[in-house]
């Protein structure tokens, strides 16, 4: 299916993001291995996060859902040996996480995912867990899925990350949770903390003292953690594509409900004000994660440049920001941020190939691009592929609505990894897209 973005007005209105992806995964894979029954309100049903859902269910978590609330009875660590493959689609997340609970347990699990998934990098979690003391095989030649772990027995390690990723520092403390010993992280840049919180959260013994994260294994037997219930707060990475789409056309004003704040996800903020964005918060009372009412009223924004430590704070934005350079004046130069290209797709050449199709004038650079802003942007000749990839197709479409052209978006179904209302809200905020089917 394709979907035609038609030339509309500046986006008005209000909506609540849909839940955080990072955080739905956390709740399953924590919650399976809890003591107790955890309920879990605002919970992701989007592909990736039901793709994990469905991993520990087989792996003897028991599950239920009713309506928008989950109910998730733990398995109190002993997970058991499951009777198939585990596939996590889409989710380099899920398979990332899933693994380090896995690396602790005493039997062989074959995981695997899309076509898109079993082509991203997996060595970056095969090397810890293996020093850890679980035997992890890759498939030659790129060392990627399907993987086969046979876990138990673990030891505590000292792991300094070789790359800035949430991932691999999430998949190391969850085998930590397991290992004998103290489990000790160093990040070389900050990012994405939800796990700690949870771990915190459910009981854990953690301690996080700068770049460094240390997490005390089991005294005897399994881990302590306590079924807690968990509020998922909305995810900022959904939200930032109406913040972009209003921040960057005068006329617009949107605000979107319940948006989780935390302060090494909520970079996008930074970024659009350094553009010139007007934006207000309204901070909410939470337990647990900061959450907030975010208000952004349109205007015509200026280049920037995002590099370095910011970059993993907002990695899953930068092909926004790559869009709001296009619509802004002057340049926009994005650097260090060449994880892009091992994304869902190689997301740096994705969004050079359709910010040129609008008529935007790019660099592409290994490790980013630089933007030349203020080009008269114009509907591309052809639909733009979407690349199996649910930020490019959604960046894409939100570059269309902040510029007021037409365009068209081809297979477009990678939406419903990460957000599966996506049209819906669009056309909430008054945005008018029609579903094209293609014939095969
Ligand atoms: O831990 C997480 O939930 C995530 C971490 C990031 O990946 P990396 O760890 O590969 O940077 C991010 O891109 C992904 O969407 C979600
Ligand atoms: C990179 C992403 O997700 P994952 O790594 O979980 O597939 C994303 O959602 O942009």
């Amino acid at each position: 299916m394709n979907r035609a973005i038609d030339a509309a007005g500046p986006l008005q209105g209000r909506l609540s993001a849909p839940g955080d992806k990072s955080i739905s995964h956390r709740a399953a894979l924590l919650a399976a291995v809890a003591e107790g029954v955890t309920t879990v309100e605002g919970y992701l049903f989007a592909d990736d996060c039901c793709a994990t859902l469905n991993a520990v269910s087989v792996l003897g978590a028991r599950v239920r859902r009713d309506g928008d609330r989950l109910e998730i009875e733990g398995t109190g660590g002993a997970l058991s040996e499951p009777d198939r493959e585990l596939d996590l689609g889409n989710s380099g997340t899920g398979a990332r996480l899933l693994a380090g609970l896995l690396a602790a347990r005493p039997f062989e699990t074959v995981v695997t995912g899309d076509a898109s998934l079993r082509r991203r990098p997996m060595s970056r979690i095969r090397d810890p867990l293996e020093r850890m003391g679980a035997a992890v095989e890759l498939t030659p030649p790129g060392d990627t899925l399907p993987m086969r772990i046979r876990g138990g027995g673990l030891e505590a390690i000292e792991y300094a990350l070789p790359v800035a990723s949430a991932q691999v520092k999430s998949c190391v403390l969850l085998a930590g949770l397991f290992a004998r010993g103290t489990t000790c992280v160093l990040e070389p840049r900050p990012c994405r903390d939800h796990t700690e919180r949870l771990l915190a959260y459910l009981g854990a013994d953690i301690r996080v003292d700068g770049d460094t994260i240390e997490l005390e294994g089991p005294a005897s037997g399994g881990p302590r953690l306590r079924a807690r219930p968990i509020v998922v707060p909305g995810d900022i990475s959904s939200a930032a594509f109406w913040l972009v789409a209003a921040a960057a056309r005068p006329g617009a004003e949107v605000t979107i409900e319940g948006v989780g704040l935390n302060p090494r996800r909520s970079g996008i903020l930074d970024v659009l004000r350094r553009m010139g964005a007007e934006i207000e918060i309204t901070e909410r009372e939470a337990e647990g994660e900061p959450l907030g009412d975010i208000l952004v009223r349109g205007r015509t924004l200026n280049g920037t440049e995002v590099a370095g430590a910011e970059i993993p704070n907002v990695i899953d934005e930068l092909p926004l920001i790559a869009a709001a350079g296009a619509l802004a004046e002057g340049r926009t130069e994005i650097r260090d941020a060449e994880e892009l290209r091992v994304k869902e797709s190689d997301r740096i050449s994705a969004m050079t190939a359709h910010l040129r199709a609008f008529g935007a004038q790019v660099d592409e650079r290994e490790d980013g691009m630089s933007i030349a802003g203020g080009a008269r942007l114009q509907t591309p000749d052809a639909p733009l592929p979407g690349y199996g990839d649910h930020r490019i197709a959604m960046a894409s479409a939100v570059l269309a609505a902040a510029c007021g052209i037409p365009a068209e978006i081809a297979d477009v179904g990678c939406v419903d990894t990460s957000y599966p209302q996506f049209w819906e809200h669009f056309a909430a905020l008054g945005g008018s897209t029609r579903g094209i089917e293609v014939n095969p």
